[in-house]
C-alpha cells in the first residue's frame, strides 16, 4: 500500500462521519445560496509574472507538524496583502491537520480565490468545496481511476469550480489533457513516495500545450527555485511550507518569491 492510498483510506473514513451528520441534499441548498465561484483560471492566465499560490499548511506526512497556526484567516490576509493570487487550504485532517473550518476562515478573510486543497475522490467533497466558498478544487490525477476523473471534472465544473488537475508523470499529464484540463499542476513530490523531484517541471513542462496553465507544486524552498521554473515556462507556484516556516514571516518570504518571478 503506498503512503496515497493510506491517505485515501482515512479521508474516505472521515468523509463517511460527515456525510452521516450532513446529507448531500443540504450541502446542494447552501450551494444554491452561495456566492459564485471567481474565474480563477482566469485570474492565473492574465498575469504576466510568476504567480504565487500561497497555501495554509499546518503540518505535512513527511514533515509532521511544520508551524503553529493559530489563525488561519490572519495568515490568509497575509499572503492576500503580500500579493497571492489564490490561496490553498489544506482541509485533509489526519495528516494534514486541516479541516472545512479552516476553509472557512480564510474565505471569509480574503478576496481573491480559494483553493480547496484535499484528496477529492467523491462527488459530495466537490458539493462541499463550493458550500464552503471554495473557487477552486484540486483533482489528483494518481488518486482517481479514468471515470472517476471525468465524472468529478464534469461536476466541478458545473459548479463553477476552476479544476486543479494534479499531475506526476508523462501518462498523468495525458489523462490530465483527455479531460481538458485549463489548469494543470506538476507536483514536483511523488504522493505514492513522498520523494520530490525538482527537475520534474523542467523535464514535464514541455508536455503541457500553450493555452494551459501550468503551475509548480512542492519542494519550492525559496527566490532561487521559483526563478529556475519562471525560466522553465511556470505560470504559478503552489508553495507552502517556505511560507509558513521562512524566516522573516510568510509576507517577507511572499513577496521574496514574487520579485523573483518577474518577467
Ligand atoms: O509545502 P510545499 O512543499 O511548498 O508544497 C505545497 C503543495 O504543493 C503541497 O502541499 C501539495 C501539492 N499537492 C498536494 C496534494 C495533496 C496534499 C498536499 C499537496
Amino acid at each position: 500500500m503506498t503512503v496515497l492510498d493510506e491517505i485515501i483510506g482515512g479521508v474516505r473514513d472521515d468523509l463517511a462521519e460527515r456525510q452521516r451528520r450532513l446529507p448531500e441534499s443540504a450541502l446542494r441548498d447552501r450551494v444554491a445560496e452561495a456566492r459564485p465561484a471567481l474565474d480563477a483560471a482566469a485570474v492565473l492566465r492574465a498575469a504576466a509574472d510568476v504567480q504565487v499560490i500561497a497555501e495554509v499548511k499546518r503540518a505535512s506526512p513527511s514533515k509532521g507538524p511544520l508551524a503553529a497556526i493559530p489563525d488561519p484567516a490572519e495568515l490568509a490576509a497575509v499572503y492576500e496583502r503580500s500579493g497571492a493570487a489564490a490561496v490553498s487550504v489544506l482541509t485533509e485532517q489526519r495528516r494534514f491537520h486541516g479541516s472545512l473550518a479552516d476553509l472557512d476562515a480564510v474565505r471569509a478573510a480574503i478576496r481573491i480565490p480559494v483553493l480547496r486543497k484535499d484528496f477529492v475522490v467523491t462527488p459530495y467533497q466537490l458539493w462541499e468545496a463550493r458550500a464552503h466558498g471554495a473557487d477552486l478544487v484540486l483533482l489528483i490525477v494518481a488518486a482517481l481511476g479514468h471515470r472517476q476523473l471525468a465524472e468529478l471534472t464534469e461536476l466541478a465544473r458545473e459548479l463553477g469550480l476552476t479544476v486543479l488537475t494534479e499531475v506526476h508523470d508523462e501518462d498523468e499529464i495525458e489523462r490530465a489533457l483527455a479531460v481538458d484540463a485549463s489548469v494543470i499542476g506538476l507536483n514536483a513530490r511523488d504522493l505514492k513516495t513522498l520523494e520530490v523531484d525538482r527537475t520534474a517541471f523542467a523535464r514535464l513542462a514541455p508536455r503541457i500545450p500553450p493555452g494551459v496553465v501550468r503551475i509548480a507544486e512542492s519542494g519550492i524552498r525559496g527566490p532561487q527555485d521559483v526563478a529556475a521554473l519562471a525560466a522553465h515556462g511556470a505560470d504559478a507556484v503552489l508553495v507552502g511550507e517556505a511560507l509558513v516556516t521562512g524566516e522573516g514571516g510568510p509576507g517577507t518570504v511572499l513577496t521574496a518569491l514574487r520579485n523573483a518571478g518577474r518577467r
